[in-house]
């Protein structure tokens, strides 16, 4: 089955407008998307009026509002709610045929697939945050219902907000969603730490976040415009016997790697727990 054009098969509608909604719209609106085609159903009213106020995009407070308006649907709702959401729609979706893109952690195409009805046409996706400034990471995972027109139409969505990436094997989606969909929060976390360890050390407080700031800013954009790995990066500012040596010594002697192999199993883990206990 694939999904079907309509009069309005060019628009999207956004069904919850949190924080990765709001992240995806201002990247798509920067980079030019119009945004009298972008309709959002969200029950928050200060997060509407914001959306609306921020991107001049088409608000909704009611699901099928939107999704009447659009021949893609991105569900940006919570996993917990992902279920009931795709069950109201479903009788729209089976006389509509949208092609369905879910931004859930978890829950896979197939929940999403019966949940909206049947044989529907999904994109399960998993961007991030960055997706705001155009910089975001998504990947993409297709179900059989989705044609080829379906994946230029989902690729293209999401290319607006940054790099994508098509993972054929939908049981790598959680991987994908504990590396880079979480992963902007693992940064911060390591900024957090270094602010404050900077304040130890007796900076002031404006001072460590610039510190931090750039030097996180610098080491990332090395990373993506170098072609070197990581590790010859790092070498390069680690001097035989120097300052560096003996904080990468501290990391390595307190497991950093193990650390971050288990923080990210635990994203995934939690990822399948998701899909199971919202079945
Ligand atoms: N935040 C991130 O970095 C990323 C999140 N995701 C995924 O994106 C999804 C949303 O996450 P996030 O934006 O952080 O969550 P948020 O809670 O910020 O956004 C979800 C929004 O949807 C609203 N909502 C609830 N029910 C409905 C409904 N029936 N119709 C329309 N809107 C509804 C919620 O309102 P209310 O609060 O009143 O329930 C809320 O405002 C999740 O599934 C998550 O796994 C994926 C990648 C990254
Ligand atoms: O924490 C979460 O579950 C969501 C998915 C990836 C980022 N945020």
């Amino acid at each position: 089955m694939t999904h079907s054009g309509t009069a309005t098969a060019d628009s999207i509608a956004f069904i919850g407008g949190g924080n990765m909604a709001r992240s995806l719209i201002g990247g798509m609106v920067s980079r030019g998307a119009d945004p009298a085609g972008i309709h959002v159903a969200e029950p928050v009213d200060a997060l509407r009026e914001a959306l609306a106020r921020d991107f001049g995009i088409q608000v909704h407070a009611d699901a099928a509002a939107a999704a009447a308006a659009a021949g893609t649907w991105v569900f940006a709702v919570k996993p917990q709610v992902m279920r009931s959401v795709c069950k109201d729609l479903a009788d729209r979706a089976r006389a509509t045929r949208p092609l369905a893109v879910s931004i859930a952690a978890g829950i896979t195409a197939g929940q999403l697939s019966t949940w909206l009805g049947g044989d529907a046409a999904v994109v399960r996706a998993m961007p991030n945050t960055p997706s705001l400034l155009g910089a975001g990471m998504t990947g993409l995972h297709a179900n059989a219902g989705v044609d080829a027109a379906g994946r230029e139409r989902a690729q293209a969505l999401l290319a607006a907000a940054g790099e994508t990436v098509w993972i054929e094997d939908e049981a790598l989606m959680d991987a994908v969603t504990a590396v880079s969909g979480s992963g902007p929060a693992y940064v911060f976390l390591l900024a957090e730490a270094m602010e404050d360890a900077a304040r130890a050390q007796g900076l002031p407080a404006d001072t460590a976040r610039t510190l931090v700031q750039q030097t996180l800013f610098g080491a990332a954009r090395m990373l993506t415009d170098s072609t070197e790995a990581p590790a010859e990066l790092r070498r390069r500012v680690t001097s035989p016997g120097g300052t560096t040596q003996a904080a990468i010594e501290t990391f390595e002697a307190g497991g950093l790697r193990a650390l971050v192999a288990s923080a990210i199993d635990a994203a995934a883990v939690r990822g399948r727990e998701l899909s199971a206990a919202n079945d």
